[in-house]
């Protein structure tokens, strides 16, 4: 089933600059993509249209078959519990514990405390951090911070999860890792996007490759077709 769909996509910022420029493509429910190319090629924009921290100049941007062009102001709380974001930086809350930080989209979203309790500590064993669930984030390492950041944002089964730059903070086993993760998480039908300058490191994983370049799209690689 088609999940996220770009059709023609541009994007010109108030300066003028087209960061984007006729993109069109189609994932999965469940697929995973990396976005590549050099900087400034475009990826943090193409991943900021999903989230709908930007909106495009020209052509559509669907998820769920749904034009995100629809959604208005009121709509975006809404929206972005369907999109899960993983920041480089992590964002997480110091003073409070792994459970807290990972519990918080579904504490927002109102779920059931049983349930909370039941998805925190599975997502939690998924990114290796069974059985740590009161520790702050502070006794951790920032390898183990961006394991959190990436539960939190899977916890509440998104549609789609976009990562920009996950391990630009990592040492490159780290990043390594951290990178694996996002191939092992679960498939939950989620549309995992995750955007990387490292060309190299990305290839390894064997997974489809988006390739921007000044803004055009100039590849869709796919290692299966390969
Ligand atoms: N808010 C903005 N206003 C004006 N220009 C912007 C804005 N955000 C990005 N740009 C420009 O758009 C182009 C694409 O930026 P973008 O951040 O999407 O690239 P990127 O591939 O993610 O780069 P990097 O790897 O350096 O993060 C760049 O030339 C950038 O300067």
């Amino acid at each position: 089933m088609t999940l996220l769909r770009f059709e023609h996509v541009s994007k010109q910022y108030a300066g003028g600059y087209e960061a984007l420029k006729d993109i069109s493509f189609e994932a999965e429910a469940g697929e995973m993509l990396f976005i590549t190319g050099h900087s400034g090629a475009g990826k943090s924009t193409l991943l900021r249209l999903i989230h709908l921290s930007e909106r495009p100049t020209r052509g559509a941007v669907l998820v769920g078959g749904r034009n995100l062009a629809t959604v208005r102001r009121r709509g975006l709380p809404q929206h972005r519990r369907r999109v899960g974001v993983v920041f480089q930086d992590h964002r997480l809350l110091m003073d409070r514990s792994l459970f807290d930080n990972v519990a918080l989209p579904l504490v927002i979203a109102g779920t059931a405390r049983a349930e909370i309790e039941k998805r925190v500590r599975v997502i939690l064993e998924r990114v290796g951090l069974g059985g740590r669930e009161r520790a702050l984030p502070i006794m951790l390492s920032s390898g183990e911070q961006q394991r959190v950041g990436i539960a939190r944002a899977v916890v509440g089964r998104p549609d789609v999860l976009v990562a920009d730059e996950p391990t630009g903070n990592l040492d490159p086993d780290l990043a390594a890792e951290v990178m694996a993760l996002f191939t092992e998480l679960p498939a939950q039908g989620t549309c995992v996007l995750v955007a990387s300058h490292d060309l190299h490191q990305v290839r390894r994983l064997r997974r489809r490759v988006l390739v921007l370049d000044h803004g055009h799209l100039i590849d869709d690689y796919r290692p299966e077709a390969a």
